[in-house]
């Protein structure tokens, strides 16, 4: 719950308190505006509060430092009431001061000099929102200690960082605020407003990791309270680590709060927006970054618990740590801090344990300002350091790309599309209101959900446990189910005819049926939709849109009849069962599939299988019970109506799985591309498909759609790698620049965005000429696509990794799986040779006419 302002005041505390009657002297004399006809002077000491309680909720931390309103450990704070006689009758005029604490204390931790320098000129020169200052009296025989005054802001303050009692919108409203007031103080021009001699800008973190270690070393040890020495290990990671950035005074220096949180900040008494930035002891010059992962920490604070189980309903609305860093970056202008973002953290709690244990070593001297309360700090210093070193060790701590909050689309082109849709309405490719739904919806699922799991997805796949399934992602699948995000890719003539099918006799509830049959979404609308999914090789699978499966949902929705559906199209569409289409083999060159040798024999009532396919896809998967396997049952019919396609049972007896088969190196396990024999494999009759001879009919419809999914997914594919070029290019310096103000580097992007844009545009046609046309005569521009797509992502993804230097070739960014993938799909889509070959085919019948 927000406390008001002036609900923060008690009696003054015996060691805190003064000569009021000095006070009043001095305030007389120094304060504009003070009443002259005064009848009554009062002074009240801000009431220090127990801090939110260290909790299961990620949302609380105790607050290491004190705030004008009082839950902290240091600067003694007082409100100052002045009833006196104006002109218009009483006048009741409140201002607030500062001092420092009494007693010895921790070296610079007190400034009140530079907290009233700092204010008086923000509050002079920039629009950061800050208390007006009155007086500083560094003199300390006034009331003991030096002292400051300033403006008492009546508003409200949430002490709770997971903001109980506000509705989940306004829980939202307060996080961007908070972020966007950073943001502001963040892009102060320090030299124009005379802060620019307030401190050193570069070497920041290097010299506060020193000094809090200096700090942590005087607080504890032989008389003092025990020497943790995991302390020193983690200051050991953090001298190792300091990010490049910080060696310079460059970009991301400039003035830091040092305490910056939203229990520093005094909101306005029923607005949403800050009034006053509050607590300004630490503030200097340096990593402005370190102000920005302090004030996230709240999110970090109970690391292993995902953002469902924090606390549902009481947390709603409340950002994920990475959308409250979006909107800070969006609004300071700074990259996506991804690369040192556990830096960051570390070093706050690093911080944070110095301070609480100074904080205790003074409460077991008897001079700390929190009283009974500072008891604990020690305990908690300990906490705050177990819990670095658990982040440290943390695989992924951030996703590789800011997420897009509040709906807000990630790539200009589609924020163009956006807004010529809500204004004009028309043009040729404007998503409609239900695609823009979907795929903002999307686009927070990859955020939230696909990201944030890829390096474990990918950890898992390299261990010797890597043909299972990771649990989390049968989660997300119910999870994609449930919002709605589920066989998108379902056409909607497919799901017509399944409708008729399946209604309800096999799907129990309208309902369910509807939530498998997809969103009735059109080739051209699935286009904006599978382009997302293919930014991450985890993602199709989760929403059931991964190849091979929607290939072969698409063969049994078209050409299955009832029973074959029954069977096998319920279980895949449900996404309990796994499939694999088994075409290619390794004697003949499939790329022409009138070479297929594999036989289909007709026995009585069974078809007898045998020959061997390889880099069927999915084949390795746990849950593959579905191979659709073409052969031949009539060798010397005509050369099309030579082959069929069979529903196989991957587990029949003569099914064999040889090998899993490697591209560059990657299995793609779990799923993975198996060799298979089919030794004498006996099948139903039944399990035909459209009969004898239909197989290269069904090619054909399978192909079409289908195959068009990759190029979306590599569109996708080239984004991503577009948004981690540019993230790295911004944040990395390579010859005392960043990568991106290199001359070499502009005109190579600029050239990706040009041919990923024409991409897109070609693979939107080729999916609307799809649903207009049909696949036949749509087939000169899905060539088209098929080749423009792989090679363009093959370029942009080359240049990501380029700009990654030796980092883009590994395995700790997703850009070479996602490269490799790119690559093979000049291969394993039909080789580019054939698609150019019915390019200039159709070409070459156009002259002709
Ligand atoms: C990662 C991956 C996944 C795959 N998944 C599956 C799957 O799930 N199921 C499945 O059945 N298959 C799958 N394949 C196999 C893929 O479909 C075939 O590799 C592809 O059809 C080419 O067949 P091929 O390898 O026999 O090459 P070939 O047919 O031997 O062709 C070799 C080369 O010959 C050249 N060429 C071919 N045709 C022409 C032409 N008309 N003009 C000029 N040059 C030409 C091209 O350079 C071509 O690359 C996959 C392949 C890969 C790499």
């Amino acid at each position: 719950m927000a406390r008001q302002t002036s609900d923060l005041q008690g009696r003054v505390q015996a060691a805190h308190q003064f000569d009021e009657g000095a006070l009043l002297r001095y305030v007389r004399a120094n304060v504009e505006g003070f009443p002259s006809k005064l009848l009554k002077f009062t002074v009240a000491q801000v009431r220090e509060r127990q801090p939110p309680l260290m909790r299961s909720s990620c949302l609380s931390f105790p607050a290491p430092h004190p705030t004008l309103f009082g839950h902290g450990q240091s600067n003694p704070t007082f409100l100052l009431e002045a009833v006196g006689e104006g002109r218009s009758g009483t006048l009741v005029n409140r201002y607030v001061l500062r001092k420092k604490p009494p007693g010895e204390i921790l070296q610079s931790a007190h400034a009140i000099e530079r907290e009233f320098q700092v204010l008086k000129a923000l509050g002079a020169h920039t629009d950061v929102p800050v208390p007006k200052v009155f007086c500083l009296c560094p003199d300390p025989s006034i009331i003991g200690t030096p002292f400051y005054i300033m403006e008492y802001l009546e508003g409200r303050i949430f002490l709770d960082s997971s903001l109980p009692g506000l509705a989940p919108e306004t829980r939202r409203a307060v996080y961007e605020a908070t972020a966007k007031t950073l943001a502001a103080l963040h892009r102060v021009n320090v030299d124009s407003i005379g802060l620019g001699k307030l401190g050193r800008r570069e070497n920041y973190c290097k010299r506060q990791v020193e000094r809090w270690e200096r700090q942590y070393l005087l607080s504890t040890g032989e008389e003092k309270p025990v020497r943790n020495p995991r302390m020193q290990d983690l200051a050991g990671w953090l001298k190792q680590h300091i990010p490049l950035e910080d060696y310079s005074a460059s970009a991301g220096t400039g003035l830091v709060h040092g305490d910056f949180r939203i229990d520093n900040l005094v909101f306005h008494p029923t607005e949403y927006e800050v009034i006053g930035v509050i607590d300004w002891e630490l503030s200097t010059l340096g990593n402005q970054m370190c102000d920005v992962a302090y004030s996230t920490l709240h999110f970090i604070m109970d690391i292993t618990l995902s953002a469902e189980s924090r606390g549902g309903l009481q947390t709603e609305g409340i950002p994920l740590q990475a959308e409250y860093l979006a909107d800070y970056c969006k609004a300071a202008g700074r990259p996506w801090p991804m690369e040192n973002w556990k830096f960051y953290i570390a070093f706050s709690l690093f911080r944070i344990a110095a301070i609480y244990a100074g904080v205790y070593h003074r409460w077991t001297m008897g001079n700390a300002s929190g009283g009974e309360r500072a008891q604990h700090t020690g305990k908690q210093a300990n906490r705050f350091i177990d819990i670095a070193l658990e982040f440290i060790r943390l695989a992924h701590v951030l996703p590789d790309q800011p997420p897009s909050v509040s709906g807000r689309l990630q790539n200009h082109f589609h924020e163009e599309s956006r807004s010529q849709s809500s204004s004009k309405g028309s043009g040729n490719f404007v998503p409609t209101q239900k695609v823009l739904e979907l795929r903002d919806k999307l686009l927070l699922f990859m955020e939230k959900h696909i990201y944030p799991m890829e390096s474990e997805f990918y950890q898992l796949a390299q261990s010797n446990r890597r043909w299972t399934i990771h649990p989390e992602e049968e989660r997300l699948k119910e999870l994609a189910k449930k919002e709605g995000l589920w066989n998108l890719w379902i056409p909607l003539d497919s799901a017509v005819r399944a409708r008729k099918l399946l209604l309800d006799n096999t799907l129990k509830t309208a309902a369910r049926n509807e939530r498998l049959l997809g969103a009735g979404l059109s080739n051209l609308e699935y286009g904006y939709i599978c382009e997302i999914m293919g930014r991450s090789v985890w993602a199709p699978q989760i929403f059931n849109c991964g190849p091979p499966d929607t290939g072969n949902m698409e063969v049994l929705l078209r050409y299955g009849n009832k029973e074959q559906q029954k069977e096998w199209l319920v279980p895949l569409l449900e996404g309990n069962i796994r499939s694999g289409f088994a075409m290619t083999e390794p004697r003949v060159a499939s790329s022409d599939a009138t070479n297929i040798e594999c036989s289909i024999r007709r026995e009585g009532n069974f078809y007898v299988i045998n020959g061997t396919k390889w880099w069927t896809s999915g084949a390795m998967d746990p849950r593959c019970r579905l191979l659709i396997v073409m052969g031949k049952t009539d060798f010397n019919a005509p050369r099309h109506k030579q082959q069929s396609m069979i529903l196989v049972d991957a587990e029949a007896p003569g099914v064999l799985i040889r090998r899993p088969l490697l591209v560059f190196g990657f299995d793609d396990a779990p799923h993975g591309h198996a060799e298979i024999s089919f030794d004498n494999v006996r099948v139903p009759v039944e399990n035909i498909l459209l009969g004898e001879g239909r197989g290269f009919e069904i090619a054909q419809g399978r192909l079409g759609p289908g195959r068009l999914h990759h190029c979306m997914r590599l569109v996708g594919a080239a984004e991503r790698g577009m948004q981690l070029m540019v993230q790295r290019a911004l944040g990395r310096r390579v010859f005392g620049k960043t990568i991106a103000e290199q001359g070499s580097f502009l005109s190579d992007l600029a050239k990706c965005r040009v041919e990923l844009e024409a991409t897109r545009l070609l693979v939107l046609e080729a999916a609307d000429q799809l649903d207009r046309l049909g696949n036949k005569k749509a087939r000169g521009t899905i060539a088209m696509a098929k080749v423009s797509a792989p090679n363009m992502a093959l370029r942009v993804l080359d240049m990501a990794m380029q700009v990654h230097g030796a980092a883009g070739l590994s395995s700790d960014t997703v850009l070479s799986h996602l490269w490799a993938t790119a690559r093979s799909l000049r291969i394993a889509d039909g080789p580019d040779e054939v698609h150019l070959g019915t390019i200039a085919k159709l070409e070459l019948q156009r002259a002709k006419l």
